[in-house]
């Protein structure tokens, strides 16, 4: 009898495990690895210059096996645009980070919260501050900042810490545009650096291998006197929720107070009753808005001045278009930007053609799925390589060329947009559901401080060490991975004004734009 009950039991396992199992036929293409680890031995840092070569192989669409975990690949436009917008309702999901994404921060960090109602009641939430018709009010403080960033990086235009002046300036931006606060004079001020350590804290959180408990979830039950990892990540998500609820507070106190500053964190308060957020929800949201725009923002520019000074013929060109409509009387403004559209197309080759975000975001499969007859398991993880697609020859031609003229028609007047780039021309912003929520003010920021910069100034060769001309690349040797973005290795250059009176018509657009 107790052989019979054993045998069954045994028919079931093995049922039970060959009914998961797909058949290999059906698997996914991909590179071999090796046992248990897979192909992890065989991803380099910036891995997805090893896509592309991999795609040549294999496709658009690949698997790997890193120790066990499937890694879904998509290389090709299509691909993305079949899973991740028109199978949203599979793909839209993170994949779990349990210190990052739980005990670290509560789970209230959009970018990696998981797909269900807390996502959708933070993205409305951040929706309602940053759709297209909020952006009126985030222009004055952006032109503000702008002016600013122009005049300090003419000041001093034979320096190299041009790309520290950058970063402040973006963090200044993005502080006013989430809190409504002035302007910084440091990138020491005390609530920026405690927010990017916030952000620093889970991205490091977030290193594969880093933390036991992501293959072993079960050591979560782990008291914390037996855990103490556990017990740290949440003494700081407790310390950095009072703080982020103090930076809240503040701004709740100013409309209660009859001062309402046009800000996300104004805008938030005042439609608490509408998104139905917490008070800790509220702060997190906030203060992860900040987190994910200033370094993505900051890099992008500086991809931007890299571009000019590889480029001059592209510079001189977008300045014969400000010149044309701006003048030399005063700076450019968001009013100007629809008779830009050289302006328009230099922003979009820009984030094309730099790799702040190349592999995006990652996803989470929710369930099991089919593509073109080939399985794709729940739980694997789905990777796009941005960055392959945004130098697809076929969609791209010359993709490594910096050339605006390919978002515009012959005339050069109107724009030319591929398709399945949701109007954006690139797809840096990422796809679907959770395609990049800040792009509207992204696409905003970069769009006053080129034109201002182009109006002011020429960006000409710097000197390194030993007194030779500095020459740059966007080429991995002229990378440098931060985790969360990659920007471009900072560089000598000079930032030289363009005629005389440039400081004085900078310094009354400062003054006429107070805040
Ligand atoms: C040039 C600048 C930026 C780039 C390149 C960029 C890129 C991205 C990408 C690739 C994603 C993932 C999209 C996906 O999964 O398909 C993303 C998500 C996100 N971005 Fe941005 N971003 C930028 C600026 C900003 C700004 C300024 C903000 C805030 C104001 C912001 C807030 C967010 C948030 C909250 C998410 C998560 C959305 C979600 O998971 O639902 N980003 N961004």
């Amino acid at each position: 009898m107790i052989l019979i009950v054993l045998f069954i039991g045994f028919l079931l396992t093995i049922l039970a495990i060959f009914s998961r199992r797909p058949d290999r036929r059906y698997a996914l293409p991909g590179p071999k690895g090796v046992p248990l680890l897979g192909n992890i031995l065989q991803i380099p840092p910036f891995q997805f210059l090893r896509f592309i070569e991999w795609k040549a192989q294999f496709g658009p669409i690949f698997l790997l096996k890193l120790a066990g975990q499937p890694v879904v690949v998509i290389n090709s436009i299509e691909v993305a645009g079949d899973l991740l917008e028109r199978r949203s309702g599979i793909y839209s999901d993170r994949p779990r980070f349990i210190v990052a994404s739980e005990l670290l921060t509560g789970g209230l960090v959009l970018p990696v919260v998981r797909y269900g109602d807390l996502w959708r009641k933070l993205r409305r939430a951040a929706h309602d501050g940053l759709r297209s018709q909020t952006m009126p009010g985030y222009e004055l403080a952006q032109e503000l900042e702008a002016a600013i960033l122009m005049e300090s990086l003419i000041k001093d235009s034979t320096s190299n810490s041009w790309a520290e002046e950058v970063k402040r300036s973006t963090a200044s931006s993005m502080k006013t545009a989430v809190y409504g606060t002035p302007p910084i004079t440091s990138i020491n001020d005390p609530v920026v650096s405690y927010i990017n350590a916030i952000g620093h804290r889970v991205t490091l959180a977030m290193v594969p291998g880093r933390y036991l408990v992501e293959f072993f979830p079960k050591m979560l039950l782990l008291p914390g006197w037996l855990a103490p990892w556990k017990r740290e990540a949440l003494s700081w998500f407790k310390r950095d929720s009072e703080k982020l609820r103090s930076l809240m507070e503040s701004v709740e106190q100013q409309v209660i107070n009859g001062l309402q500053i046009p800000s996300f964190a104004t805008n938030l308060y005042l439609t608490r009753g509408r998104h139905q957020l917490n008070r800790i929800e509220q702060a997190w949201l906030a203060g992860t808005l900040f987190t994910a725009g200033s370094d993505t923002s900051s890099s992008t520019f500086t991809f931007f001045i890299l571009a000019m000074r590889l480029y001059p013929e592209v510079m001189k060109k977008a300045q014969a278009e400000i010149d044309r409509v701006v003048g030399r009387e005063r700076a450019p403004n968001f009013a100007d930007r629809d008779k830009l559209p050289y302006i328009r197309a230099l922003i979009k080759e820009v984030l094309r053609w730099g790799p702040v975000t190349p592999l995006g975001v990652p996803r989470q499969a929710q369930q099991d799925d089919y593509y073109n007859g080939h399985f794709i398991p729940k739980g694997s993880i789905v990777v796009v390589n941005a960055w392959g697609i945004n130098n697809d020859p076929k969609v791209f031609p010359n993709p490594h060329e910096f050339r605006p003229e390919r978002f515009l028609d012959p005339s050069g007047t109107a724009d030319v947009i591929p398709e399945g780039t949701r109007n954006q021309g690139h797809v840096s912003f990422g796809f679907g559901r959770r395609i990049c929520i800040g792009m509207n003010l992204a696409v905003q920021f970069q769009f006053i401080n080129i034109a201002t910069l182009l109006w002011a100034a020429n960006v000409e060769p710097g000197y390194d060490k030993d007194g030779d001309v500095a020459t740059p690349s966007n080429s991995p040797s002229n990378w440098v991975d931060e985790g969360a973005v990659i920007r471009p290795v900072p560089f000598p250059c000079n930032i030289v004004p363009r005629f005389s009176g440039v400081e004085e018509v900078l310094r009354r657009t400062r003054a006429g734009r107070s805040i």
